[in-house]
């Protein structure tokens, strides 16, 4: 019997691209000898740029460290309107030569939130300028409808402050995108251990990303090579579907009768 492999494969897609891994790595936090190290154990097919940061070790460099068929995903960090964000993004386009772009936009610098109006404005934007937008957001279902409805390929809602490795503070917010959002779900900030990266994948989300819980670890590689198993663990334990909640009580785990499944 003829098997279709590509639906074996679990793709998923962000405009015209597709990918398989769904674990994206940040950068902004490496040595660039560690970044090539990190993209290798993590198996990412996206990793992500700050511009800002290409400009000041010269974009050559950077690039140079990403293996050979490994999406660069430019980002507006550093803009704080959206028309901030529109111009960072046309630059990185021609830098770069790719359409994907992840949208940070912020005015706070204590917490590093998103605003998530200037976020809508450039969404809609860049969207219409053929790019393949990737929101960052404060996770609210207005908002993020109002991202889509402008064109977002995906919506990146943050689990906790950038950097802070607080986890997945925001989860029942989250839980709501994944319900009501009808595009991919990106976990993106605060995640700071493995076993929060596969809860956000349980949960159903597209894909993780992490900078910060890899870079300020007693191994990069190592850690990167962490965060890849439990995105893949946390896919596949949402594909299996997940056993029910008993709200009281117990239940035998060796039944002598009345087994769930024969
Ligand atoms: C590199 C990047 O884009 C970060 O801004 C991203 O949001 C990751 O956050 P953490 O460093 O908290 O993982």
């Amino acid at each position: 019997m003829e098997t279709n492999t590509e639906i074996k494969k679990d793709t998923w897609k962000l405009g015209d691209h597709t990918f398989t891994s769904r674990f994206i790595l940040g950068s902004g936090k490496y040595s660039l000898e560690l970044i090539q190290a990190a993209v290798e154990h993590a198996g990412a097919q996206i990793v992500t740029m700050a511009l800002r940061r290409a400009n000041e070790g010269g974009l050559a460099n950077i690039l140079d460290y990403i293996p050979e068929g490994v999406s660069i995903l430019p980002n507006t960090s550093g803009a704080r309107n959206a028309q901030e964000a529109v111009r960072i993004a046309r630059l990185a386009r021609e830098v770069c030569g790719s359409d994907l772009i992840k949208i940070e936009i912020m005015r706070d610098s204590k917490y590093l939130l998103p605003d998530n109006y200037e976020t809508v404005k450039a969404t809609e934007i860049l969207a219409k300028e053929g790019f393949t937008v990737m929101p960052y957001m404060y996770p609210d279902l207005n908002m993020a409808r109002d991202m889509a409805d402008a064109g977002a390929a995906c919506i990146m809602p943050l689990g906790a402050p950038i950097g802070s490795n607080k986890g997945l503070c925001t989860k029942e917010f989250i839980q709501i995108l994944i319900d009501e959002i009808d595009l991919p779900i990106i976990v993106d900030a605060g995640i700071g251990k493995p076993s929060q990266a596969c809860e956000a994948m349980e949960m159903g989300a597209a894909a993780v990303m992490a900078n910060t819980a890899i870079a300020t670890s007693g191994d990069i590689a190592a850690m990167a090579g962490a965060m890849k198993l439990a995105v893949e663990a946390g896919r596949a334990a949402y594909l299996a579907g997940m056993g029910s909640v008993r709200a009281k009580g117990g239940s035998a785990s060796s039944p002598l009768t009345g087994y769930l499944r024969d």
